[in-house]
């Protein structure tokens, strides 16, 4: 069973006052992501991405679908259970600094979701912290600092460290390179390769960027107006796509032949698993 199953995902807006307006900003997604795996998810700005990160992460409720986790279904009353197991999907935004209280000094930061979730003793929680910010590269003498008294790259390191106090087994991350320099960049996504290796954690990577989704993931799939309109192995995507769109994305020719731009018909994920063993 896959560690996560998504099930036409869909959430709607709806807007204006006398003449109500709906919008589908994500119709109909459903995908699937196991354990140790990465899939990454492309898309224009405007697709959708972000929208579906929240959905799956919880910070919005679906319009319609259905997300198990860790074979526990998240739709419905939040209940204890379901509080437990999304612990275990966590998400990081493309803005870091963001992700802190500027007041707090980042060693408080970091222990804040153990001390909300876990509540061990005071000591237990600093050393926690500590191992774990030693462990992803960042030195012990950086906890006592404030969050703007640290680069782009440190504090994207400490939000994963604070994460990774929760022992996830999933990790959303939108964007998560794009505010840092290349050379920073470069040292994150082997930071989080590193990671995924030593603790197979799974990971949702959204990007615009299709070389880094390329470098990155293990599967594709590609979000255009809110739907998945490609979605399998990334050399199956990046080799043979079957979406203009997404050939569009790859190439940057928009060699859109009218028949073709009809929405595709997209694989179930675990027919081309099959397809491969
Ligand atoms: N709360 C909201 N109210 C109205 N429209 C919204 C809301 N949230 C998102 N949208 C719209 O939904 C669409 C998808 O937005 P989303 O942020 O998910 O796209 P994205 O692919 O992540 O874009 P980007 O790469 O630029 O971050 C956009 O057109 C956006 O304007």
């Amino acid at each position: 069973m896959p560690l996560l199953t998504v099930e036409k995902l869909t959430k709607c807006l709806t807007s204006g006052f006398l003449q109500r307006k709906q919008r589908w900003v994500v119709r109909e997604v459903s995908l699937a992501i196991d354990k140790g795996e990465t899939l990454g998810l492309i898309g224009e700005s405007g697709s959708g991405k972000t929208t579906l990160a929240r959905l799956i992460a919880g910070l919005l409720r679906p319009t319609a679908g259905r997300i198990v986790f860790d074979g526990t279904s998240l739709s419905g009353a939040r209940s204890k259970q379901i509080r437990s197991v999304r612990k275990s999907l966590q998400i990081v935004f493309q803005n870091p600094e963001t992700a802190f209280n500027p007041k707090m000094k980042l060693k408080a930061s970091l222990a804040e979701p153990l001390r909300i979730h876990e509540n061990p003793g005071r000591k237990a929680i600093g050393r926690d912290v500590i191992d774990m910010a030693r462990r992803i590269g960042l030195d012990e003498e950086l906890l006592d600092r404030y969050p703007h008294q640290l680069s782009g790259g440190q504090i994207q390191r400490a939000v994963l460290a604070r994460l990774l106090c929760l022992n996830p087994r999933l990790i959303i991350l939108d964007e998560p390179t794009s505010m840092l320099d290349v050379s920073c960049q470069a040292q994150i996504l082997g930071l989080l390769k590193e990671i995924q290796q030593s603790l197979g954690i799974a990971y949702l990577f959204i990007s615009h960027d299709l070389e880094v989704v390329a470098h990155m993931s293990d599967a594709i799939g590609v979000l255009h107006e809110g739907e998945l309109i490609e979605y399998g192995a990334k050399q199956q995507v990046l080799e043979t796509p079957r979406h203009p769109h997404t050939r569009y994305l790859i190439h940057g020719e928009r060699d859109v032949d009218p028949e073709e731009a009809n929405p595709v018909e997209v694989p179930d994920r675990r027919q081309w698993v099959m397809e491969q063993c």
